[in-house]
């Protein structure tokens, strides 16, 4: 195996396989976080905080001095948090909210090494089309819903409720790669174009 070029904190599959596509040897670092909101925590705020802990927590764990990279992503909705749901009532309430609507996906990402971090927060619009009570209750049994920020994912079944993009695709699944690739560089000292 080639020698790694970074390090991922993240314990998500979907992250893994998005970094994979920059085609740089990397390797996962299990990270722990707490990432509920500090009182009057905006959404932005918290999604950047949260990916700067994440690679400041992974650098913390590197067993060399590689960039760290740390990753989180938050729903918004009328100002308002959407996280994972704790259960099939929370993802009810939050499909019932998004239906018919637009609503903010934030991604943010950070690099660091322990010395310096750099960060960066992608901001996506997705449009869901009017939703019914029995699409949001099969969709809750597909699985899909429980572990996502929003309670759905746009790469599989949740795509058939999204009506528009505004933004980047990769940063609503959970990793923008072109920006990705940029802060990189950026944190390298690499000029980028
Ligand atoms: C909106 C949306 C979110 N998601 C996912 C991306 C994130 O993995 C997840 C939000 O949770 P996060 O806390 O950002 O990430 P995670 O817990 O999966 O992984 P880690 O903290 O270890 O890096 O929701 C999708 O996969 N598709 C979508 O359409």
């Amino acid at each position: 195996m080639a020698a790694p070029a970074l390090y991922l904190a993240s314990s998500s599959p979907r992250r893994r396989q998005l970094l994979a596509l920059l085609d740089l040897p990397f390797e996962v670092l299990a990270v722990d976080v707490d990432e509920s909101a500090m009182p009057g925590e905006s959404p932005l705020a918290l999604v950047e905080r949260l990916a700067r802990a994440k690679a400041e927590a992974g650098a913390a764990l590197a067993p060399q001095l590689l960039p760290v990279l740390g990753s989180d992503t938050v729903g918004e909705l009328d100002g308002q948090l959407l996280v994972k749901p704790v259960d099939e009532q929370d993802a009810a309430r939050m499909m019932r909210a998004m239906s018919g609507r637009s609503h903010f996906i934030h991604t943010a990402i950070a690099f660091s090494d322990g010395r310096r971090t750099l960060s960066h927060v992608v901001t996506s619009a997705v449009t869901f089309k009017p939703l019914s009570d029995p699409e949001i209750a099969a969709y809750w049994q597909s699985g899909e819903p429980a572990d996502k920020a929003g309670g759905y994912g746009i790469q599989g079944r949740g795509g058939r409720f999204v009506s528009h993009l505004s933004g980047s695709y990769f940063a609503v699944v959970g990793l923008p790669l072109m920006e990705t690739e940029r802060l990189l560089n950026q944190f390298l000292g690499k000029e980028t174009k």
